[in-house]
């Protein structure tokens, strides 16, 4: 709608021609009605992207800091490690959402297709989990009107564990768009947030054996195609490699026997390097999330004494 506005006039001046010119005029009240309807459209949509944020916000914060009910830890947990594909428009973002998790996400070979973010379980064949957020996709030169207007989108993009950026590595301005989506995400401030870079669409591209090559000899490149599923086991493992390096922390902890949930859930979100069975708990030595590692603080305190 802003970008309508000033483009108003445009679209009026076909009647002043239709009427030969004898009302001039005509077409320019008309506009000021229109303004002033979408000018109050504007701002009750602002209003209500508003709304949206803040709920957003309360609902994150809810996550954050539920007090750790037993019974939901696997889940609860789950949403420290919320991995963020990001990625120009139409890269395939949503394709690969939907091939991981066997969701539905709208997928359209259009611009913008993706405008709420949805996130879903991946589960991998080693049986780990993670969430998968699919978000707008970014475009160059993205207008600040616009960044307003996905702001709520865009603030789940910082508090993720890892963003995956997703390329369409056959697009003839792959670089440029590469280039677009990095500048986004250093406006956001999301620099320190681990990245792993996805070259989509390979199945695509006219040398397919090359990009393969190339991504290879790139640091945290995982060639894909979402399309026909190849590469994305690798793709997994690579995550899963970021994770242990990047956003996890060592734990060695003396977990005992009437906690046996907290052990399931270390398997679940952390990867266990070793476990003992003492006399009295079980001896776990893992990576997991640092907000697991310090609720589990009390048993890597028994384990040291
Ligand atoms: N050939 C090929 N086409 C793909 C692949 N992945 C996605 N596509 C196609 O690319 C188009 C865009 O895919 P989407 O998943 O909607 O892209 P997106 O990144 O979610 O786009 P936005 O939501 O607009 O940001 C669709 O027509 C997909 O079928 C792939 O690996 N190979
Ligand atoms: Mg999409």
């Amino acid at each position: 709608m802003e970008y309508q506005l000033p483009r108003l006039t445009k679209m009026w001046t076909h009647l002043e021609r239709q009427a030969g010119g004898k009302v001039k005029g005509m077409g320019e009240k008309q506009i000021e009605v229109d303004k002033r309807i979408l000018r109050t459209q504007i701002g009750v949509l602002k209003k209500e992207l508003e709304s949206v944020r803040k709920h957003r916000k309360q609902y994150r914060n809810r996550r954050i800091s539920v007090p750790v009910p037993v019974v939901s830890l696997a889940s609860t947990y789950m949403d420290f490690l919320v991995f963020e594909a990001v990625g120009y428009t139409n890269a395939g973002k949503s394709t690969l959402l939907n091939r991981l998790t066997g969701a539905n996400v709208l997928v359209e070979d259009r611009l913008f297709a993706t405008l709420d973010p949805t996130t879903r379980r991946v589960q991998m064949k080693n049986g780990k989990e993670f969430l998968l957020t699919d978000t707008v996709g970014f475009i160059q030169k993205l207008p600040t009107t616009l960044i307003a207007a996905f702001r709520a989108t865009l603030e789940e993009i910082s508090e993720s564990s890892l963003l995956v950026h997703v390329v369409d590595i056959s697009h003839p301005l792959a670089e440029q768009q590469i280039e677009a989506v990095e500048k986004v995400l250093s406006e956001l401030d999301v620099i320190s947030i681990p990245k792993l870079t996805v070259w989509n669409k390979v199945d695509k591209v006219s040398d397919p054996q090359k990009i393969k090559l190339e991504a290879e000899m790139k640091e945290d490149v995982a060639c894909i195609s979402a399309f026909n599923g190849e590469g994305l086991h690798e793709f997994c493992d690579a995550v899963q490699g970021k994770l242990k390096v990047d956003s996890m922390v060592w734990v060695e902890a003396l977990i005992p026997f009437d906690k046996g949930e907290l052990l399931s859930t270390i398997h679940q979100v952390g990867m266990v390097a070793r476990t003992e069975y003492m006399e009295n708990g079980t001896l776990v030595k893992a990576h997991v999330p640092p907000r697991f590692a310090r609720l589990l603080t009390p048993m890597r305190q028994l384990y040291i004494s």
